[in-house]
């Protein structure tokens, strides 16, 4: 039991999928995992534990934000000896060379947050993902015949700003697409010595407004669960 997460020792498995939203949480372990447990309730950030094909896997949510993924993703390694964590997220897609349903393994995420210097004294603003997730999750991808871009992403603490394209490290690295975590799950990663991935599906484009729906985000993101959870097998 930590502070933020109320599972015993034990009942979460080595690999957790992460995606920032409670509900797309309890739709994986609804639609595709079998023998479920609830492991914690706490503030309503439920995960739970089930199997994929005979394989322990655990999902639960990060919340919006570094700070929640930092709190999230810390107690997860240090708690509950988790090896390996897969961010499965949403992201808005920089220019028209994305679309929405698009599906992006992060190689390293760029931030103006001081998250990392802070908490772990690790310096710059680009971070690599972590261990050998992200190989795998691009062979399973092969494997699925899934589309999956590789790619440099934002990692911001501002989702509503005056002048959306206009964002100085996202030029200086030439990032993709923005969302809100992976940079605070790869510091962390990073200072334990853990895996860390994250893949992400592309929910808006930013320059053109086309969007996917609030019940799409839930719901809708089939292939990169699937993909999540075919690589998660491996580990
Ligand atoms: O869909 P999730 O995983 O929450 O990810 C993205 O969506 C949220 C913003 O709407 C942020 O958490 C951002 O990173
Ligand atoms: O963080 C995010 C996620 C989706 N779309 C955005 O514009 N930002």
């Amino acid at each position: 039991m930590s502070v933020h997460i109320a599972a015993k020792k034990g009942d979460i498995a080595k690999i957790v999928l992460q995606p920032g939203d409670p509900l797309r949480a309890k739709y994986i372990a609804d639609n595709f995992l079998t023998d479920v447990k609830l492991v914690s309730k706490t503030r309503n950030v439920f995960y739970f534990t089930g199997l994929y094909k005979g394989k322990e896997v655990s999902v639960g949510a990060s919340g919006m934000g570094i700070p929640s993924i930092g709190i999230y993703s810390y107690e997860l390694f240090t708690e509950f000896d988790v090896d390996t964590i897969i961010r499965i997220g949403t992201c808005g897609g920089y220019s028209t060379d994305l679309k929405v349903y698009d599906l992006l393994n992060v190689e390293f995420a760029a931030s103006e947050s001081t998250y990392a210097k802070y908490s772990w004294e690790i310096e710059g603003d680009l971070i690599s993902h972590q261990g050998n997730a992200f190989g795998l999750l691009n062979d399973t991808a092969k494997e699925l015949d899934l589309n999956i871009k590789s790619t440099t992403i934002h990692t911001s603490d501002v989702f509503y700003r005056k002048n959306p394209g206009q964002v100085d490290i996202v030029k200086k690295y030439n990032c993709s697409a923005v969302e809100m975590e992976a940079f605070a799950l790869f510091a962390n990663a990073q200072y334990l010595g853990k895996n860390a991935a994250t893949i992400l599906t592309v929910s808006d484009i930013i320059p053109t407004g086309d969007e996917i729906t609030a019940d799409q985000r839930e719901t809708a993101l089939t292939p990169m669960i699937e993909l999540a959870l075919e690589t998660a097998i491996k580990m």
